[in-house]
């Protein structure tokens, strides 16, 4: 399944054990000698929510939250019939989100509305090792050459958000590892660039912290909406333009939390 272009391997964890995540992840996730993904998401059954989630990124890293993959997960459940409901809670390593279906003339799941929390900003919880409580507009040398502001946020996966010019022509093979493994990131991070377009549209071009670059990110883009907000460049109610699509966040005044929504799409269904 894919959530505009982010695409995971995704399994039924009610019928199937995975006994190590880790190497299916690297393994499957191969777009040469694998399925070709950018990881794997695993559906399981949760005590206290609807359902769980467990993510794991295309170099066999656990990410705590996928703001995509949360999306397909409601696909998922729903048009399988593994739940009626079109209101749910998925436990995830990042806390309980809740999900909101909403379903096309064929009756299945087209779009998905997630409730992504609250954003973080303390140094010590994106985690950052910068002696400062926030990191807003920060300027940043990496590798003693590369010089960025940076502004750092956790929607319980940590994201450096970066505004400049011209990222259609970045070289994110080149900068993306180097922002993804700074010593400053003692968790290493995604980076998400961005251009603003105006008060309510930004362009996003993301490197994603075990997985290089992708087609789109969802917990980047509410991070990069909140950074945007932040920073003074746009309102609270944003659109995301990525290389797979678009996303829409808003970031509500009244309750502080952050909500994203987007399509979710099944692309093929196999056994290996
Ligand atoms: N693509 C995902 C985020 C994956 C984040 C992962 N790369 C990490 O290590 O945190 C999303 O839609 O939110």
């Amino acid at each position: 399944m894919h959530g505009i272009g982010n695409d995971y391997i995704y399994v039924n964890g009610f019928e199937e054990t995975i006994d190590d995540p880790v190497s299916f992840a690297i393994c499957y996730s191969d777009r040469h000698k694998g399925i070709g993904s950018d990881g794997l998401v695993i559906i399981l059954p949760s005590d206290d929510c609807d359902f769980k989630m467990r993510m794991f990124n295309a170099d066999g890293s656990e990410s705590e939250m996928c703001g995509n993959a949360s999306r397909c997960i409601g696909k998922f459940v729903y048009d399988k019939g593994l739940t009626d409901k079109t209101e749910l809670t998925l436990e995830t390593l990042a806390g309980v989100k809740k999900l909101k279906l909403f379903l096309g003339e064929d009756k299945l799941v087209e779009t998905v509305t997630v409730d992504m929390g609250e954003p973080i900003f303390e140094s010590g919880l994106i985690p950052t090792t910068i002696n400062k409580p926030s990191i807003i507009n920060e300027p940043v040398t990496f590798n003693s050459e590369i010089k960025y502001n940076i502004t750092c946020v956790s929607m319980g996966n940590p994201h450096a958000v970066i505004f400049t010019t011209g990222i259609d022509k970045l070289d994110l093979n080149k900068i993306g590892p180097v922002t993804e493994n700074a010593a400053i990131f003692p968790r290493r991070t995604n980076t998400e660039f961005i251009e603003v377009l105006s008060t309510d549209r930004i362009k996003m071009r993301v490197w994603e912290r075990g997985s290089g670059e992708t087609m789109a990110c969802g917990t980047g883009a509410c991070a990069s909406v909140v950074a945007a907000v932040l920073n003074g460049h746009t309102g609270r109610k944003t659109t995301v333009e990525l290389l797979g699509g678009e996303l829409t966040i808003e970031w509500k005044e009244s309750d502080n939390r952050v909500y994203l929504t987007g399509g979710a799409t099944t692309v093929f269904e196999g056994t290996i």
